[in-house]
């Protein structure tokens, strides 16, 4: 083959050449390499996808309130709403109907019935136990959620409860376990199958395990967001709840420091050993590095928590015209898949379900 032939080679003009040995003695490298072959028709691309996202990936949280036969918007997250316990069913019967797996509960708790000591979330009758079991009633095959963390029943809107130490007053680790412990059971007791610890205690994980199994409770799951960060992103998700005003100071002697990934390897670490059986990461999108490395490193059921935030950047650019909203969120869900997630909590997951079931 003289240089000219080889030079139309390389062009591409297989044409004029039956066989090109140097080409194909090039491994790995343009032009008999082309990674724009398999991009080139839709059965193609469908064929090598490496993720995909589907409805069995969806948990979504869901926001209830005290009182009858209503439901409020939450102002800084368009399109999410509080409902009462009565409407509850009819809330999720959506979800239900489209498969999503399971629903993650979060009380709207009145200021009236907050103190400093988080009491309400021991009530048996509390929203989420109400809840709880409105929902069981309602639709039994769908997974309930309920997270455990006394920030939407304390006055000050912290996780845990506070003492005074010689270092002042602070989120008191220990005694805060001992009220989670109790919150847990509790919610186990109204139907909750998974018991998801958002605290951030040392030391929670096993303590909650331990009283689940004292209890009987042996197949009540814990999702534990293992790798909970103290985010900015969080801010919508107070504002849905009532808690941004009640919170004094911030979360960052309990909550982790966005510079750290290690850490995170060791939080995950310890929940698993104290009997952790899912874990998460929160918030997701700025933190699919971590959700990638949980993955790599512990091979055990990972989620992530496409927080209020990211919910009210996506839902807001959109409603400005400077997003596609279907496309933006789709494409928000694969990459939990891709960065190594089993699944995702988020608010799109009964609109992403609904356009899953279009395909
Ligand atoms: N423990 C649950 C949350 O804090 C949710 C945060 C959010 O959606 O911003
Ligand atoms: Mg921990």
């Amino acid at each position: 083959m003289n240089a000219d032939r080889r030079r139309d080679a390389a062009a591409g003009d297989i044409g004029r050449v039956e066989f090109a040995p140097e080409a194909a003695a090039t491994p790995g490298a343009y032009p008999t390499v082309r990674m724009r072959r398999n991009r080139r028709d839709a059965w193609t691309r469908r064929l090598v996808a490496e993720t995909a996202l589907t409805t069995d990936d969806l948990i979504w949280p869901v926001f209830v309130m005290e009182g009858r036969d209503a439901e409020t918007p939450v102002a800084s997250m368009p399109g999410q709403v509080r409902v009462t316990v009565d409407r509850l069913a009819k809330h999720v019967e959506k979800a239900a109907e489209l498969g999503i797996p399971a629903v993650a509960l979060f009380p709207v708790t009145p200021a009236e019935a907050k103190d400093a000591e988080g009491t309400e979330a021991l009530n048996p009758d509390n929203l989420i136990c109400r809840a709880a079991r409105e929902l069981k009633r309602a639709f039994p095959e769908v997974g309930l959620v309920g997270d455990v963390a006394l920030d939407p029943y304390t006055s000050h809107g912290h996780d845990g409860v506070i003492r005074d130490t010689r270092v002042g007053a602070y989120v008191h680790n220990d005694d805060s376990v001992s009220v989670l412990v109790r919150q847990a059971v509790n919610q186990a007791e109204a139907g909750i199958d998974v018991i998801a610890p958002s605290d951030m205690m040392d030391g929670r994980v096993g303590a909650i395990r331990r009283a689940l199994d004292a209890e009987g409770f042996i197949d009540t799951r814990i999702m534990s967001y293992a790798a909970k960060y103290a985010s900015a992103f969080y801010g919508p998700f107070r504002e849905a709840l009532g808690s941004a005003q009640a919170l004094v100071g911030d979360k960052k002697t309990y909550q982790m420091d966005p510079a750290n990934s290690d850490e995170a390897m060791r939080e995950v670490a310890l929940d698993l050993a104290e009997g952790a059986d899912m874990v998460m990461v929160k918030p997701g999108m700025p933190y699919l590095d971590i959700v990638r490395r949980v993955r790599e490193r512990f091979d055990v059921p990972t989620f992530a928590y496409q927080v209020s935030g990211e919910y009210a950047m996506i839902t807001a650019a959109a409603n400005n015209g400077w997003l596609d909203r279907e496309r933006a969120m789709m494409e928000s869900l694969l990459a939990f898949k891709r960065a190594g997630a089993n699944g995702v909590l988020s608010y799109f997951a009964p609109e992403a379900a609904r356009l899953l079931r279009g395909r």
